[in-house]
């Protein structure tokens, strides 16, 4: 059939029985979103650390389960105090990550519902699309008694088609999660081959893991000032050379990701080349270099150069 033998208002018909949506993932910084994704795909590729704001790009992760394809969408943390140009375009990115998909994940922690949260309830009122809900971190929660009436609190808040307690660092009670959100996608065609768990290139990712090491490494010395370039990628043999840079926006703060004779940076390294290796199986030979590109963070031509999604 051609377009004009397609009657206005028709949907698609499904192609093969398949069927395939997104769903966005939700929630303040720091509830354990890139933790659960991570999780879900069964691969690494978001960041994810202690620190909250770790997450820029909206990162999509696939699980394709026979006929079924789910295209995970994780958003950047909401944080309405953000205090510079960054802060607001990663608020940006995860409102409009809110239209345009098929179900909406709320993550929020057990038995913690901050200011922030309730922020993010707000948006979600009127998004329109059936929200699940996902309280997240119950392995943390000393009297398992407190889960029922949080979860009835906030089912007087907001209307969830699915509420599922787990904990995504433990992988406890994960899969009931995927098997609603799998009986709540629209038919349709695949939109990625099935052996893909991303559509981000391989430097992406590796770009993250060598981020995440310095995040863990550097606590609150570097706030989210730090960001990572991988500027080459060669493969010779069964080794893989890579060469990153990792970009700051003063010099103290590059002297403290070099560290005392290099520490810092070298342990930054070896711990990114220990997951590189399992990540790629395969060797990896990893050179690290610092450089200074200041004040990035305010203006929005620097974060787009810094390879950042950036809605128009
Ligand atoms: N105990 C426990 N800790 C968890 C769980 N899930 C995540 N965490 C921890 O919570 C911290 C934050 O996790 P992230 O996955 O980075 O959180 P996020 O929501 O993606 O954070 P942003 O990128 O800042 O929005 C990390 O230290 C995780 O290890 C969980 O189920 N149990």
């Amino acid at each position: 059939m051609n377009m004009q033998d397609q009657p206005a208002g028709t949907p698609p018909e499904p192609q093969g029985g398949t069927r395939c949506g997104y769903v966005a993932i939700v929630g303040r910084p720091n509830v354990g979103k890139s933790t659960l994704l991570n999780h879900l795909v069964g691969e690494k590729i978001a960041a994810a650390s202690r620190k909250a704001q770790t997450t820029r790009h909206r990162i999509r992760g696939l699980i394709t389960r026979g006929p079924d394809q789910l295209v995970l969408v994780d958003t950047p943390g909401m944080d309405p105090d953000a205090p510079k140009l960054l802060g607001k375009v990663l608020n940006r990115t995860a409102e409009a990550a809110l239209h345009d998909v098929d179900a909406v994940i709320f993550v929020v922690e057990a038995d913690r519902w901050l200011a922030a949260d309730e922020a993010m309830a707000q948006l979600l009122e009127d998004c329109g699309r059936p929200l699940v809900l996902v309280v997240n971190k119950v392995d943390r929660l000393k009297d398992k008694g407190r889960l029922l009436p949080f979860i009835d609190r906030l089912r007087r808040r907001l209307e969830f088609s699915e509420v599922v307690p787990l904990s995504a660092l433990k992988g406890m009670n994960v899969e009931p999660l995927v098997e609603a959100l799998m009986a709540r996608l629209p038919p349709g065609p695949h939109l990625f081959p099935e052996d893909e768990i991303t559509d981000r290139p391989q430097r992406f990712r590796v770009a993250e893991v060598i981020r995440e090491q310095l995040l863990e490494r550097l606590g609150q010395e570097v706030p989210y000032a730090t960001s990572v370039d991988v500027e080459r990628w060669e493969e010779k043999g069964d080794v893989v050379h890579i060469d990153a840079v990792i970009w700051v926006e003063r010099e103290n703060q590059k002297a403290i990701v070099v560290g005392k004779g290099g520490r810092m940076i070298k342990a930054v390294g070896m711990g990114a080349r220990h997951e590189l290796e399992a990540l790629l199986e395969r060797r990896v030979m990893l050179r690290l270099w610092t450089k200074v590109r200041e004040s990035w963070q305010g203006d929005l031509e620097g974060i787009r150069r810094m390879g950042i999604d950036v809605d128009p």
